[in-house]
């Protein structure tokens, strides 16, 4: 019953082999889209999709391979056109952030280098509006890797130690350095600017590295987040204390932090629309030698894709959930608020993106590698594309802070509340994430209670038990460290000791709960349709069990779970969820999954002709059918078998 206009935003699939489960899902598709982004969202993202479709400059080549010389100049000129595009006005940004969001995780469904590049030059041109003197003491204190640095960059925000004239350090400040002529693209006097080298991956991108020596910029570039020096020389903040001003210097990452998190999270989306259509079309063995079933009928297949379908839900709208928060706290900043409570949204904002980062990303990370070898041969083929969401993931780990490292950020934030714990001072954070732990003693006392595999499956079963979870292993780490520096260790020694095992783990499970809880709370909303809210609990509820199912050992170690049966009902109840979404699964992958053009891998396609696809892809190549340039050296100068063997 959708209206007309609905149907036009959201055009019918071709018709094809993707059919059978398209009409076997439970649900309408659209109207699943719809409830996820809104007309709105979606009439941005069609705008994008069909602008960079019909532009030939991002016309795709198959079977041409670019040198990375080339495919750099064609992601400047990409990235170019999407200022040109200027797909958002003020106004429309003003009006909902969540758009700027959205805009870029849709150009970057068609390539991450060229996203990352305009985005790296948006953000640096639109966050960032004495006689400072720039030095770089050795090579080993060289900036390196730096975004758009390698070839083009013309100026970039340099994060530096700050000593005033009287010899005072004044700690971490940013700073606008110009590092290259902008008419001829020069190094200017005193800067050492030059490209990194090939990557693993996104190579369109140009990462370079910067050396300064007695390079003078204005007083005026000092980027004053946190402080700022007079004509005189004299330094002046209006955050006194050296720690905070460090927080505020680095306050900046949490939005870079947040962004990667919904950048893995597309990975997941580009990865799973592949592999989910491949295997509801290709057919393997069967029950009988003449009846072969889709490799979605078999149970491994389904537990290994599936869960991370159901991921990709929630995680999707953690995603959108977080970027609210950080809308929230920039206009704080913007607002030059100063009031405790915005103090505290930076601290849980920071605590919160610094583990979903390393969640979303690691999650992607393995399901590309899934996803991969769920299709088979095909899916080695690059045509086929996942090596590149792969590889184009991978730095996600990595940048904008090591994920092992980020989440020691996490689980001091989680630790730090201990002492209002121990006190039973009352105690609540901005966003409520951590008003789990005002119920820590009580919940510690929890026990997995579910008496059969239907009592599972629901995502309430799960949440308790990361509840617990939580609760555990704060108290765990918190023992720990308190063991490690009662025997005498340093607290450098003592925090690093705690690390593997404890606060780590805690980390990781905290966040799991807090995307757990969002959803879990999204999903049982009596304002859900009733059409979807099945599936969408279904979805929920897998989420939670398969991702809960990678700490049985520590549930049963703490005596939250004991006995056989426990393992066995969450096990259970994660393939039985899998064998109920399956016949879902398409549809699921169709709201979400762009456009063909965007998604740019035969096998993925929406018609779901797999062969003919691949085929029309092998024969585009310009030298698929050719004899080889060197075929003589084949058929006429045939190697003498020992010519080269010692004659000693
Ligand atoms: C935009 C998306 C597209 C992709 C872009 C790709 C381009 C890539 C760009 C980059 O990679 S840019 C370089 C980014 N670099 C980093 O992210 C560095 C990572 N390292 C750090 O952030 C720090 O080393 C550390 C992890 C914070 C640890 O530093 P340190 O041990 O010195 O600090 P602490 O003692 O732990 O912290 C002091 C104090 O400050 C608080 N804090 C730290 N960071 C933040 C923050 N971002 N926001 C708010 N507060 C922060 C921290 O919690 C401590 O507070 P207290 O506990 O003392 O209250
Ligand atoms: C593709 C790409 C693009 C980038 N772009 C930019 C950019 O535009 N601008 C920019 O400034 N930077 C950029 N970077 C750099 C990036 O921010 C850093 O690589 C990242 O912050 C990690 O720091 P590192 O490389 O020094 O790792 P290291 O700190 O050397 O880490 C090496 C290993 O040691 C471990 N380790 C380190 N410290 C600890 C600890 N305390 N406890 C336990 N383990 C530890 C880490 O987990 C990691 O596995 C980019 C990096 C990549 C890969």
């Amino acid at each position: 019953n959708l209206p007309f206009s609905w149907e036009s935003l959201l055009p019918d699939f071709p018709k094809g082999p993707l059919c059978k489960y398209r009409k076997k899902a439970s649900f309408n598709w659209k109207e699943m889209a719809v409830l996820l982004d809104g007309k709105d969202i979606i009439q941005l993202k069609n705008r994008i999709f069909s602008a960079l479709e019909s532009d030939p400059l991002f016309v795709h080549h198959p079977g041409e391979e670019l040198s990375r010389e080339k495919y750099q100049e064609l992601t400047f000129l990409r990235c170019k056109r999407l200022f040109e595009y200027d797909f958002l006005t003020q106004q429309e940004i003003i009006e909902n952030p969540l758009k700027i969001f959205h805009m870029v995780l849709c150009i970057g469904m068609y390539d991450w280098s060229p996203c990352i590049q305009y985005l790296l030059h948006f953000l640096n041109c639109a966050s960032y509006l004495l006689e400072f003197i720039i030095n770089t003491p050795d090579f080993e204190a060289a900036k390196f890797w730096i975004g758009n640095m390698g070839k083009h960059a013309t100026h970039a925000v340099v994060y530096a130690q700050l000593y005033t004239p009287d010899g005072q350090y004044q700690g971490l400040h940013s700073f606008l350095v110009q590092i290259r002529d902008i008419k001829t693209l020069l190094p200017i006097p005193g800067v050492v600017v030059g490209d990194i080298g090939k990557k693993i991956g996104q190579n369109g991108l140009d990462n370079g590295f910067a050396m300064f020596h007695n390079v003078r910029i204005p007083k005026e570039n000092i980027l004053n987040i946190a402080g700022d020096v007079t004509a005189e020389g004299k330094y002046s903040s209006s955050v006194k204390d050296v720690k905070e001003r460090f927080s505020a210097a680095l306050g900046s990452l949490s939005s870079g932090r947040t962004v990667i998190t919904a950048v893995s999270m597309t990975n997941l989306k580009l990865a799973l629309s592949i592999a989910i259509r491949f295997s509801a079309v290709r057919c393997q063995f069967g029950p009988t030698d003449d009846e072969e079933i889709p490799v979605l009928e078999y149970q491994t297949q389904q537990w290994r894709l599936l869960p991370y379908l159901a991921a990709t839900y929630a995680l999707d709208y953690f995603c959108k959930s977080l970027f609210e928060n950080l809308t929230e706290f920039y206009l704080g900043l913007l607002t030059k608020q100063r009031s405790q409570r915005q103090a505290d949204i930076g601290r849980e904002i920071h605590a919160l993106c610094a583990a979903s980062k390393p969640l979303t990303s690691w999650t992607a990370q393995q399901a590309a590698q899934e996803c991969r070898e769920a299709c088979g041969g095909h899916g080695y083929l690059a045509m086929n594309r996942l090596g590149e969401i792969r590889n184009d993931n991978d730095p996600n780990c990595t940048y904008e802070g090591d994920n092992n490292v980020l989440l020691q950020q996490t689980s001091n934030y989680l630790m730090s509340w201990m002492h209002c714990i121990r006190d039973k001072v009352p105690f609540e954070s901005p966003f409520g994430t951590i008003n789990v732990l005002q119920d820590y003693h009580h919940i510690l006392d929890w026990k997995f209670t579910a008496m059969s595999v239907e009592d599972c499956m629901d995502s309430s079963v799960p949440l308790a038990a990361y509840k617990w979870l939580v609760c555990y292993l704060l108290r765990e780490s918190d023992l720990k460290l308190s063991k490690e520096k009662q025997s005498g260790r340093s607290d450098f020694e003592a925090k690093n000791n705690c690390q593997v095992y404890y606060c780590r783990s805690l980390a990781i499970a905290f966040i799991e709960q807090t995307v757990l809880q969002r959803y879990h709370d999204y999903t049982h909303d009596p304002d859900i349709p009733s059409t979807l809210q099945p599936v969408l609990k279904n979805l929920s509820a897998l989420y939670g069990l398969w991702s809960l199912s990678k700490h049985l050992a520590v549930l049963y170690q703490g005596g939250y779970a004991s006995g056989e049966q426990a393992g066995r009902f969450i096990q259970n109840a994660i393939l039985e969820l899998c064998y109920r979404l399956k016949d879902d699964a398409v549809a699921l992958v169709d709201v979400f999954a762009p456009p063909d053009f965007i998604l740019n891998s035969p096998i993925g396609k929406a018609n779901g002709e797999l062969y003919k696809n691949i085929w029309g892809e092998v024969l585009q190549g310009s030298k698929t059918l050719n004899r080889p340039s060197w075929w003589t050296e084949f058929c006429i100068n045939r190697p003498v078998a020992g010519r080269l063997k010692s004659k000693l």
